[in-house]
Order: structure tokens, then C-alpha cells, then sequence
């Protein structure tokens, strides 16, 4: 059997990805993400975990360098890749919505819009049928409208806490995020019996509303 490479993401959704997994039964080590190795093998269950920026996951996944990997949908979403998606894991639940300051309105011409998932906010407004300027930014994208630099924000919400520390309000809901398994279609076919195994054993531990 040969071994199963996963991108997994570092950051917030690794401690529910990790603890997903071994509730489903991988001994997988507690500490996997406290030390700086980025590639971490677990030869117990022919498994190879490589520590992956959650938006370059589906990167490895759709180049063929990690079989599998865990991606949240926003990623998915904006990154649209050419991969399986093939459970949703039901973990590291939030959404993107749009806000601003409150009592404003959208400027008629040309409404600047800062947000670090630029093909998200364009193809909403598309649908919406406004024209917008996108700008793209890194982090700290609730900035944008307090200094002036956009009318809007496209960004992920959780606990809403950081809108509401910075007097920001919500506007429209665009879509709700959890993170999702997904597979390299060729892994897929050279593999299938391995990952229908993972598959089945994860998706057997995910919580049913
Ligand atoms: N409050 C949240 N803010 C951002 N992402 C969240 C939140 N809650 C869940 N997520 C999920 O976590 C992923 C981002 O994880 P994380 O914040 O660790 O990475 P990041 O945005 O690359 O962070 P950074 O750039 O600060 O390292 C998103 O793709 C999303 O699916
Ligand atoms: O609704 P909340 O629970 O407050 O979470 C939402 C915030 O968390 C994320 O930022 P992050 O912490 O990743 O920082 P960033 O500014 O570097 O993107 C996101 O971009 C929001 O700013």
C-alpha cells in the first residue's frame, strides 16, 4: 500500500482538522503542528502530512503533490481548482459576508471594495449587477473603510467580533464556509481504495446537524 500524502492547513483549521482525524480513529500525533517541520510522516498509518498555508492547500492537492488535502470552502471558492471536493467536514464553521460603516451608503460610481478573496467579491457583484473596484488586500481588511480606502469589505465572519470592535456592521450575507475534504482526481483513481477508506471513516465522525 503505498503512502497517502495530506495537505493539511496550518492555522485555525488544523486544531478541529487534527482532532477530526483522530476521533475517526488515525493516530495521529497530539503535537503535529507545535514543532517547524512541514512535513511530518506518520508510518503507522502509511500516512505523509505536509503543513500547508490554508490557501495553498488546494494548490498541492490539484498539482498531484499531496493526494488529499483540507480546505475551507472560501478557499475552494475563490481558488477554484481543479480537485474532488468529496465531504464536507463540518469544521471551522464561519461565512463571508459584506460590511462597512453603518448608515453608508455605496458611492454610485465606481464603489471601491477591499477584501482578500478578489474573484469571491467580483463574481457577487456580477451577479448583483454593480460595477466595483476590487482591492485586494492581505489581512486586516477591516481597515479598509475605516481610513477611507474602500466603501465596503468582503470578508470572513465568525464570532463578529472584529466588525463590532471597529464599529463595522454587516450588510448581506454571501455564503456560509466549513472546511472541506478534497482529492487529487488521478490520486483518486490510483488510489480509491485507501481514500475511500478515509473518506468513509471521516465521514462517519462528522457531526449531522
Ligand atoms: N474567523 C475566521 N477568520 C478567518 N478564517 C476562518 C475563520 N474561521 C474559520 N476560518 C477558516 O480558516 C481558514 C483560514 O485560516 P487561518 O486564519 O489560520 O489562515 P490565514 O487566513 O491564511 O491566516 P494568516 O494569513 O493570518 O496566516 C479560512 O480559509 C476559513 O475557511
Ligand atoms: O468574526 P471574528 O470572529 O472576529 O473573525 C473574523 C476575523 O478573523 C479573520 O481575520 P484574521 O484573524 O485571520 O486576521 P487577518 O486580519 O490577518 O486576516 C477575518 O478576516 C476577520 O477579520
Amino acid at each position: 500500500m503505498s503512502v497517502l500524502t495530506v495537505a493539511m492547513p496550518k492555522g485555525r483549521i488544523f486544531q478541529d482538522a487534527a482532532a477530526l482525524m483522530v476521533k475517526a480513529g488515525y493516530q495521529i500525533p497530539p503535537d503535529l503542528e507545535d514543532s517547524r517541520k512541514l512535513i511530518i510522516d506518520v508510518s503507522a498509518e502509511n500516512m505523509r502530512f505536509i503543513l500547508a498555508k490554508p490557501m495553498d492547500v488546494a494548490t498541492y492537492v490539484e498539482q498531484g503533490v499531496a493526494d488529499i488535502g483540507i480546505a475551507g470552502k472560501d478557499v475552494m471558492l475563490e481558488e477554484e481548482r481543479d480537485v474532488y471536493e468529496v465531504l464536507d467536514l463540518k469544521i471551522s464553521e464561519c461565512y463571508l459576508a459584506v460590511a462597512g460603516l453603518p448608515g453608508t451608503e455605496m458611492k454610485d460610481v465606481a464603489p471601491k471594495i477591499a477584501t482578500k478573496y478578489p474573484n469571491i467579491a467580483s463574481s457577487y457583484y456580477r451577479e448583483q449587477g454593480e460595477q466595483v473596484e476590487i482591492i485586494k488586500l492581505n489581512g486586516s481588511i477591516e481597515l479598509a473603510p475605516l481610513i477611507g480606502l474602500s466603501d465596503r469589505i468582503v470578508d470572513i465572519v465568525s464570532t463578529g467580533r472584529t466588525l463590532k470592535e471597529n464599529g463595522l456592521v454587516e450588510f448581506e450575507r454571501i455564503v456560509d464556509i466549513t472546511s472541506r475534504l478534497i482529492v487529487n482526481p488521478v490520486s483518486y483513481r490510483l488510489k480509491d481504495q485507501q481514500i475511500d477508506l478515509l473518506v468513509n471513516r471521516l465521514a462517519s465522525v462528522v457531526e449531522e446537524d
